[in-house]
C-alpha cells in the first residue's frame, strides 16, 4: 500500500487502532502525520488516542458482534490492535473473508493475546528458550504444578493480562492462595486460567523492538533496533533506557529469538521482544506485536520512534531504526484516585536538561494507573535515567 489517500475524502486510506490508549495515541498521530485517516476504537469514552484521532468509537472489544458491526460500518483497509484483550477470533473470521488486514496478522494478535498462545508457539514449536511453565485452572493444579517441577519461587500470571495485572511472586507454600486469588481478580477478561513460571535469576531484561517492513524490491525485511533496558515493579514497566549494552553473543541469541518469533507471528509492523538475560544465556519472555511500552523511550532516542516506525512499517514504507542519542523513560503514575486531575510542577520537570514529558490526558486517575512519562536524551543511559527519574518525580498529579 504505497499510494495513501487523503482524509475526509474518498481516496482516504483508513486505518482503525483497537484500543487507544497512551501507545495508540502516538501511532495515530504519526498515521496522520502521512494523511491517513484514523478510527480510535476503545472501551471508554475520551480515551487518549480518541482524542486526536479522526474518529472516536467506543464499544466492548471483547465482543465478537460489535466488533463485526464496527469493522463493517467504519470499513477501514487495515485493523491495528493495540491491546490484547479483543474478540482475535472474529478479527481472524473478517480477515480470511477479505474484509478487511489485520496488524500485523490477525494469527499473531489471536496468539499473543493469550500467553498460553504464545508461549507454546515460542518453546514447543520454535524451541526458543523460555523459562520452564504449566497452564493451570484451579489452585489445586497451581499447587500440583508448583510441586511437580516448576518449584519456588515461580510466577502467576493470568493467560490474559498486561502490564502485570493478576501476576505476582510465590516465594513459597504460604504465598500460593494468595497469588490464586489475585490472578483470577486480576485478568482482563475474566477467565479461570494462569500460567505458572519458574523464577528466571536474570542479570537484566530487555525490549528488542524489531520492526518487519517492506524494503525497496517488495520484500518483508527484519531490523532491529538498539536493546532497551528496563525494570518493572510489580510486573509493571516504570523505567526504560536505551541502548542497554550487550555482551556479542548475547545479542546475537537476542536477534535470533526475536528474527525467529517475528517471522512466525509473520506480516508487517513493529514488535516489542521481551527478553532475560544472565551471562550469554537469553531467554524468551512474551512479544508485543505492537508498539511496546518500554519502547516510549524511543520518542526521546531514535530518529524515527517507534511508533513512526510501526505507522510506516504496516503501509509498506521503508524504516530506519537508528539510533540518535541515548536516552531513558520514567513513568508517571496518577497517585490519587480521581476523574480530571491536575498535574503540578510540569515546569519544574521540564526545566530538567534534555527533558521531555508526555502526559497522556486519561479522564480518570488511579492511584497505579500510568497517566504519563518523562523522557530524557543524555549523553550517557546513566544520566538519562537520572534525569528522567527526576523530571518525572517533579510532576505531581493531585485532585483538582
Ligand atoms: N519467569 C519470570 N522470571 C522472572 N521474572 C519474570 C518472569 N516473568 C515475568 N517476570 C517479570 O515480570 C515482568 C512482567 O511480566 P510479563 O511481561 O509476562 O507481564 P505482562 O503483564 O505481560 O506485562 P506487559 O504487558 O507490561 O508486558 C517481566 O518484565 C519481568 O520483570
Ligand atoms: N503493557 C501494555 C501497555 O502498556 N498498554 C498501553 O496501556 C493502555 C491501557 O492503559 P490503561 O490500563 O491505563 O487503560 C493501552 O491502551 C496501551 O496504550
Ligand atoms: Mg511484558
Amino acid at each position: 500500500m504505497t499510494t495513501l489517500g487523503t482524509p475526509l475524502s474518498p481516496s482516504a486510506t483508513r486505518v482503525m487502532l483497537l484500543g487507544s490508549g497512551e501507545l495508540g495515541k502516538e501511532v495515530l498521530i504519526a498515521l496522520q502525520r502521512l494523511g491517513v485517516e484514523t478510527i480510535a476504537v476503545d472501551r471508554y469514552e475520551n480515551a487518549p488516542g480518541q482524542q486526536v484521532a479522526h474518529h472516536a468509537r467506543t464499544i466492548t472489544m471483547s465482543d465478537p458482534a460489535q466488533l463485526r458491526a464496527l469493522i463493517e460500518a467504519e470499513k477501514p483497509q487495515l485493523v491495528v490492535p493495540e491491546i490484547e484483550a479483543i474478540a482475535t477470533p472474529m478479527l481472524q473470521q473478517l480477515e480470511d473473508a477479505g474484509v478487511v488486514r489485520v496488524i500485523p496478522t490477525a494469527r499473531a494478535a489471536r496468539l499473543t493475546m493469550d500467553r498460553e498462545g504464545i508461549r507454546r508457539l515460542a518453546a514447543e514449536t520454535l524451541g526458543v528458550p523460555t523459562s520452564p511453565y504449566k497452564f493451570c485452572d484451579s489452585l489445586a493444579e497451581l499447587q500440583a504444578a508448583i510441586d511437580d517441577g516448576i518449584g519456588y519461587p515461580c510466577i502467576v500470571k493470568p493467560v490474559m493480562s498486561s502490564s502485570g495485572k493478576g501476576q505476582s511472586k510465590i516465594d513459597g507454600a504460604a504465598d500460593v492462595q494468595k497469588a490464586w486469588d489475585y490472578a483470577m481478580a486480576g485478568g482482563r477478561v475474566s477467565h479461570g486460567r494462569v500460567i505458572v513460571e519458574g523464577f528466571i535469576d536474570f542479570d537484566y531484561e530487555i525490549t528488542l523492538l524489531t520492526v518487519r517492513a517492506l524494503d525497496g524490491t517488495g520484500a518483508v525485511q527484519t531490523q532491529f533496533c538498539e536493546p532497551i533496558g528496563h525494570v518493572q515493579v510489580s510486573g509493571d514497566y516504570v523505567e526504560s533506557w536505551q541502548p542497554h549494552p550487550m555482551a556479542p553473543v548475547a545479542l546475537q541469541k537476542a536477534q535470533q529469538i526475536a528474527q525467529a518469533v517475528t517471522a512466525d507471528l509473520g506480516g508487517q509492523g513493529l514488535f516489542g521482544v521481551e527478553l532475560f538475560v544472565k551471562g550469554d544465556q537469553v531467554w524468551f519472555s512474551e512479544v508485543s506485536p505492537r508498539p511496546h511500552d518500554t519502547g516510549m523511550v524511543t520518542m526521546a532516542t531514535q530518529w524515527q520512534n517507534e511508533f513512526e516506525l510501526h505507522a510506516r512499517a504496516i503501509l509498506g514504507l521503508p524504516v530506519d531504526t537508528t539510533l540518535k542519542s541515548p536516552g531513558a523513560s520514567a513513568v508517571v503514575y496518577g497517585g490519587v484516585d480521581a476523574t480530571g486531575i491536575v498535574f503540578d510542577g510540569v515546569a519544574d520537570a521540564l526545566a530538567v536538561p534534555g527533558v521531555d514529558l508526555r502526559l497522556f490526558g486519561k479522564p480518570e486517575s488511579f492511584s497505579k494507573r500510568r497517566m504519563g512519562v518523562a523522557l530524557a536524551h543524555a549523553a550517557d543511559i546513566d544520566t538519562a535515567r537520572r534525569n528522567a527519574k527526576e523530571a518525572a518525580s517533579r510532576v505531581k498529579p493531585r485532585q483538582a
